[in-house]
């Protein structure tokens, strides 16, 4: 009899689905315990179910787990989310209702005022914000905690340290975004190979408004963004993971190149205190080749839960200017959902 906390994943078969396979088996604290997918896969056993996508073959501990239909009740505590936007909302709320402690990726509660945006480096302290879901919403146990999207993720991991340091006024952020972003299939291969598509529909409007709630304040039972004006621009590149995001800072106190990469690089927080399993070392790597990060070089970073900066030089238009590039399906999804689950159980909250 394992004494791990059994975890049910939903839409366990999609490309963040596999993830949070690959990220749980054999977690100390975690066992998965029910694979949850739609019509499609209900009923198969998850390695006929799956297709899977980022290793030879599924961990040998969930290979012969048979997939749940969605309908189907869940019995486990804990419930990782990857559901599709749209779909995931009502799912959860349900989930959470009945006391399931919910980690999701899904965007749909995101920005709902009760509902903490965590990156546990970053705002930890939003955790807080679950006694208020429960007392709104009338939940006794349960309840959402969201992770951010996969661009904003790996920005808002650079801009803190940087936030803190120096002030951020407002920035640009230009991003190109690998095709296992889009799910799988994703992007038709004849749409992407030998092309740029500039345009991701909602990813502009999510990066600018989730980091300023993550940067912001939980303050007398509400959250108050923080006062960064950001203008995001998103690409999808023909590359299989890994975002890579260019970046220009406007800051309150000028700083030079190297005063960014030392707080960049100083830069340690909660997970790395409590040694949180899935945590990085450092949760922002400085390169100083002028020609990376790279996504094929440098996505694996820390087991793919690093944001690896670069190109750190002064900006001409506004103060400083870099490169920052990050893993979309660990970091950017799976592996967040994780960390926060790890906060969670390390701080006495599940
Ligand atoms: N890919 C990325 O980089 C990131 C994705 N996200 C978010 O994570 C979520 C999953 O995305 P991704 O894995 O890329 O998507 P995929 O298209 O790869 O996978 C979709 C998954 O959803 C399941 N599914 C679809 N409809 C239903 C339903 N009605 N009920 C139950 N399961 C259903 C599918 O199951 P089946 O196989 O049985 O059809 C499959 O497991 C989305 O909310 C996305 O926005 C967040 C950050 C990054
Ligand atoms: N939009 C992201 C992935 C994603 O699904 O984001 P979100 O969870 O914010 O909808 C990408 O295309 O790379």
């Amino acid at each position: 009899m394992s004494d791990r906390i059994d975890v049910a994943i939903l839409a366990a078969t999609g490309s963040v689905g596999q993830r949070f396979v690959q990220l749980l088996a054999g977690h100390p604290w975690f066992r998965i315990a029910e694979l949850v997918a739609s019509d499609r896969s209900a009923g198969k056993r998850y390695a006929e179910a799956v297709n899977w996508r980022i290793s030879a073959a599924p961990p040998e501990e969930v290979r012969d787990l048979v997939v749940k239909h969605i309908e189907e009740p869940i019995n486990s505590p804990i419930v990782f989310s990857a559901l599709p936007g749209g779909v995931a909302g009502p799912i959860e709320e349900a989930l959470a209702a009945e006391g399931k402690k919910v980690f999701t990726n899904a965007r749909d509660h995101r920005m709902d005022p009760d509902v903490p945006l965590l990156i546990p480096e970053v705002n930890p302290d939003h955790a807080r914000a679950i006694e208020r879901q429960r007392q709104l919403r009338g939940w006794r146990e349960g309840f959402i905690v969201a992770n951010p999207n996969c661009s904003t993720i790996h920005l808002v991991l650079a801009l803190k340290p940087i936030h803190d340091a120096f002030g951020i006024e407002r920035g640009i952020v230009t991003t190109l975004q690998a095709s296992s972003g889009a799910g799988y299939p994703g992007v038709p291969s004849l749409d992407l190979i030998d092309n740029v598509i500039p345009y991701i529909g909602g990813e502009e409007e999510k990066i600018e408004a989730e980091s300023r709630k993550i940067l912001g304040r939980w303050i007398d039972g509400t959250f108050e963004d923080a006062p960064i004006v950001l203008s995001a621009h998103c690409n999808r590149v023909p590359v299989r993971d890994g975002h890579l995001e260019t970046v220009s800072l406007d800051l309150h106190r000028s700083a030079t190149p190297a005063e960014v990469i030392d707080v960049l690089r100083a830069f340690r927080a909660l997970p790395q205190e409590l040694e949180l399993p899935s945590a990085p070392r450092h949760p922002v790597i400085v390169l100083e080749e002028p020609d990376r990060p790279q996504p094929v070089l440098d996505r694996d970073a820390e087991r793919g839960m690093a944001s690896v900066v670069g190109r750190v030089r002064p900006c001409s238009v506004f103060d400083i200017r870099f490169v920052v590039l990050g893993h979309n399906t660990i970091r950017g999804a799976a592996g967040a959902s994780v960390l926060n689950a790890e906060l969670f159980y390390r701080e006495g909250l599940l």
